[in-house]
């Protein structure tokens, strides 16, 4: 019997996609390069399954990333599946999905953490009493010279690969942890201690609702509840009469991500599944992605599966096909008749750099009535210069997933110590939101607590959030919380920094303050008695150095200089929250942001030599370089110093060597 095909409105499939729109296996996997439609090819399966009489509840999109689900819904609606379907569509990443499971058997209102200084008091006291621990046998594995920021970062990304992995979660904890077996593992018996006492921390003393989770917990808690025998009815949660399950990005999945689907397919048996992945864009390999369960694993522990072919960009022409291809060392092809103009920017500094750019994002606002514009940046302190630019230029645009620079936490730190050391709270007076945010960031990198005993659990964090919002409701607050509460209950460590930086500021000299900020504030040491991720701590320097740049050049005197912050500010609210027209045309946003997007032209900045670099490693590099090329529709621009071009440009053959 022939079924009815659903036919799209935007596109015409080609025949590789209508092979797996209409593919009747109960797995498919699709490996292919960007741009090759795996997301498109994706929408035409939901569609064809409602074609076919599904519900719309009966389809489950799940995806690693946020961006990602915009992707699936802008292709839905794309290819013509009708708006009020689309809202009854469940597109959601695994961490929502299993929160939102997890909500079912749990009831609403868990504490939600999202930034690691959250978890900075738990994993300090999880430390501790692993390092106490009476019945101890292995004390000597146990003995770190103190806390430092680097120690917390590292055991924070250890506990996402032990989560992410599910190392831990065969063996019953407590019982089971040693040195060998965290050799075995390949984590070491310190780490492995900290780990399983943090843990109990957050799940508390009563195993059925955690204290809070942070991102990536609530599938962690969900694999774990479905591993569980004792809890195996819990795990009909996800028995939800499923007829089509997909995902994308597939490549990003981890054991814990796995573990969820293998009960969802167990527990959904009428439903087809179909997963989509290019292995080249792995930037999450930290937190535990394989690939392999794209590959064998799926096979070994789920079930055969037919892999159908998506084998040319359908985004971009041959020549950044090749580009791409090279870059990542693999065969690369493009659909005829696509095309897309490279074009490089060459710039001397970041000065000149952020110049081009700003006139570049103008003209193309001119020119190209409806076409998106996407700066792409390696770091976000990499925004500064450009955005200062922009705004000089007049150019709308808007900021996806990063904070603009001036409601940074260390720009407001600036900003308050400014305003307290000259009296001036000017500029702060308008905006209760400002106040908040700049005594919070005070607050952070003085390193006091509004209530001293209230360090741990929820209530320090809701007591510290409440006396913040009485402090910015009225606008005299401000320089009684930064007397009565910032500096007062300063750490030592922060004081006499902050005293210094002060001291400079009271002088009202901008020479003075720029040149001596660096050795009086003494940022990373600052910043590293708060923070935990190095990246975070260095940008902390970062931002602050890119904020003298700017100071240096606009010949202003300092309270001028400080004013124009807030005139600047002033000049982008609108437009940021406004939204629509021209702003929504000019974009900036970090690599990892636009993953899984496209724009029509994309900008890509310092690409000059040792530019391009980060945390990662330097496949994790190339592989965000590869994502950030592959973005681009009709034109990528390319800005770096033709003296010092970066490497990855002469491998990618965009540039001659
Ligand atoms: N049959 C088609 N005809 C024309 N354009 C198409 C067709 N299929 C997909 N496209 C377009 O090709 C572009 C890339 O598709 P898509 O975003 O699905 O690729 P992808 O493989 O998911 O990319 P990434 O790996 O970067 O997420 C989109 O603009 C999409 O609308």
């Amino acid at each position: 019997m022939s079924e009815p095909i659903f036919t799209p409105a935007g596109i015409t499939p080609s025949a590789e996609q209508l092979a797996i729109q209409t593919a009747r296996a109960r797995h498919l996997l699709i490996e292919a390069n960007a741009g090759a439609a795996k997301t498109t090819t994706l929408a035409l399966r939901m569609a064809q399954a409602l074609q076919r009489g599904a519900a719309p509840r009966m389809l489950l999109a799940l995806t690693y990333t946020e961006p990602a689900v915009q992707a699936l819904q802008a292709q839905l609606r794309l290819i013509g599946v009708p708006e009020p379907l689309l809202r009854e569509l469940r597109i959601q990443t695994f961490e929502q999905f299993a929160g939102d499971c997890l909500a079912e058997l749990e009831g609403p209102g868990m504490l939600q953490l999202r930034q690691e200084e959250e978890l900075r008091p738990y994993v300090l006291e999880a430390i501790a009493q692993a390092q106490l621990r009476p019945q101890e046998r292995h004390r000597e594995e146990l003995a770190v010279g103190g806390a430092s920021e680097a120690l917390i970062e590292g055991l924070l990304k250890s506990f996402a690969v032990l989560k992410g992995r599910l190392l831990l979660e065969r063996e019953p904890l407590e019982q089971a942890l040693s040195p060998a077996l965290a050799e075995e593992l390949g984590s070491d018996y310190f780490t492995l201690r900290v780990f399983s006492a943090y843990e109990m921390l957050r799940r508390g003393e009563e195993t059925e609702r955690p204290l809070f989770r942070f991102t990536g917990d609530a599938v962690y808690d969900l694999a774990r509840l479905l591993l569980d025998q004792d809890l195996a009815e819990e795990g009909g949660v996800l028995a939800q009469g499923l007829a089509l399950i997909v995902v994308d990005e597939m490549h990003d999945t981890h054991r814990a991500m796995f573990t969820v689907l293998q009960g969802l397919l167990a527990r959904n048996r009428r439903a087809a599944f179909v997963g989509v992945g290019d292995r080249d864009q792995v930037i999450h390999g930290q937190a535990g992605a394989e690939a392999g369960f794209m590959g064998a694993i799926f096979e070994q522990e789920i079930g055969p599966a037919l892999r159908l072919p998506l084998s040319a960009s359908h985004r971009f022409g041959v020549d950044l096909a090749q580009a791409a291809g090279r870059l990542a060392r693999k065969p690369y092809a493009a659909v005829p008749g696509r095309k897309t103009e490279i074009r490089c920017l060459p710039a001397e500094n970041a000065r000149v750099q952020a110049r081009l750019l700003a006139v570049a994002a103008r003209e193309h606002l001119q020119q190209q009535a409806h076409q998106e514009l996407r700066i792409l940046l390696r770091r976000p302190a990499q925004s500064l210069l450009i955005e200062r630019e922009l705004l000089k230029l007049g150019v709308p645009y808007q900021l996806q997933g990063l904070p603009p620079f001036l409601r940074r936490r260390e720009i407001l730190l600036m900003r308050g110590l400014h305003a307290s050391a000259r009296g001036v709270y000017a500029g702060f007076e308008r905006d209760a939101g400002l106040r908040r945010d700049t005594l919070a960031a005070l607050l952070l990198f003085a390193g006091a607590q509004v209530q001293s005993d209230a360090l741990r659990g929820l209530d320090a964090h809701r007591a510290q959030r409440q006396a913040l919002e009485a402090a910015a409701a009225h606008p005299g607050g401000m320089q009684e919380f930064i007397e009565g509460q910032v500096l007062r209950n300063a750490s030592g460590l922060a004081r006499p920094r902050l005293e210094a930086c002060l001291a400079l500021l009271r002088g009202g000299d901008l020479r003075a303050w720029a040149q001596g900020l660096m050795a009086g504030l003494e940022p990373e040491r600052l910043a590293g008695a708060v923070l935990v991720r190095r990246e975070d701590i260095r940008q902390v320097r970062d931002h602050l150095e890119q904020l003298l740049q700017l100071a240096l050049g606009e010949e202003q005197d300092l309270d001028g200089f400080f004013a124009l912050l807030h005139s600047l500010e002033r000049a982008q609210t609108p437009r940021a929250v406004g939204g629509g027209g021209a702003a929504t045309r000019v974009s900036l946003s970090t690599i990892e942001a636009a993953k899984g997007l496209e724009f029509d032209h994309v900008l890509l900045p310092h690409l000059s030599r040792g530019e391009f670099v980060g945390e990662g490693s330097a496949d994790e590099n190339r592989n965000l370089l590869y994502v950030a090329l592959t973005r681009a529709r009709q034109r990528l621009s390319l800005a770096f110093n033709p003296q010092a071009p970066s490497r990855y440009l002469i491998d990618a053959g965009l540039i001659q060597g």
